[in-house]
């Protein structure tokens, strides 16, 4: 978490991560704007900023939501950014589990390593279960982290509870050293963007998302694309 004299408002970093369609973009438009957005573009990490209410004030949030193109490539440079990471996986499909266990061992073996949560998506989808919720706490035990089931598209509480959790330990976090700020990057993005990087017409009020290629989160080069989101985001 970051504060300073310029920007009084503390941030928070959220990385997003988790094998191909296990409903990253969905979740964390879920979680940011309530709404639930079937189908998202793919290839692009997707960073996300908005101002949150919470009880003990208002945090700055960042979540870049990682493109998952290439499984066998861990994305150490997002993660390295965060201050939290919301591990994701699809209770339908055993090999997104599998993904979600490399990733938390990869998480492990780093210095510094963000603090994590795991996530097991599309509980609506029972009946194609693959993975029982006993294994996806039982995962999150041995790594001492928390762990919720959630069905995005049915709007699960527990989504707004593991967001929350990773919030308040990220503020409890001492600040994490860093080269560039990307919120001093998306900052002068902010405002009438017009291009669509959700592929949809979102009516714009308040946050900010933009595509974000690899190399670009330490970078303060100017990203091209941007696209402001409804927001409604509150804990
Ligand atoms: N039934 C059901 N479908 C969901 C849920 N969450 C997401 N989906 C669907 O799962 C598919 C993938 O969702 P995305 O949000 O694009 O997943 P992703 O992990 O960002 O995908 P990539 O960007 O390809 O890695 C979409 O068709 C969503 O509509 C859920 O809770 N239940």
């Amino acid at each position: 978490m970051k504060a300073d004299d310029k920007n009084p408002v503390p941030r928070v970093r959220i990385a997003v991560l988790g094998n191909v369609n296990v409903g990253k973009s969905a979740l964390t438009v879920r979680y940011l704007t309530r709404r639930f957005i079937g189908e998202y573009r793919s290839n692009t990490d997707l960073l996300y900023r908005q101002t949150i209410p919470l009880e003990q004030g208002v945090i700055d949030v960042e979540i870049v939501d990682i493109s998952a193109e290439n499984e066998n490539d861990f994305p150490t440079e997002q993660i390295q950014w965060a201050d939290a990471c919301m591990v994701v996986y699809s209770i339908t499909s055993r090999s997104s589990f599998d993904y979600a266990i490399r990733s938390l061992g990869e998480l492990k073996s780093m210095q510094n390593a963000p603090s994590a949560y795991l996530v097991g998506n599309k509980a609506d989808l029972d009946h194609l279960r693959e993975v029982s919720e006993k294994e996806g706490a039982s995962i999150a035990a041995a790594h001492s982290i928390g762990f919720c089931e959630v069905s995005v598209a049915e709007n699960s509480s527990n989504l707004y509870k593991a967001f929350e959790k990773l919030l308040m330990d990220s503020r409890a976090r001492p600040v994490k050293p860093r080269k560039f700020s990307v919120s001093k990057m998306i900052g002068t993005l902010m405002g009438n963007g017009s291009s669509n990087a959700l592929g949809k017409q979102t009516p714009m009020q308040g946050g900010t998302v933009v595509p974000c290629h690899k190399g670009e989160l330490h970078k303060s080069r100017v990203v091209k694309r941007r696209q402001a989101f409804t927001t409604a985001a509150s804990l």
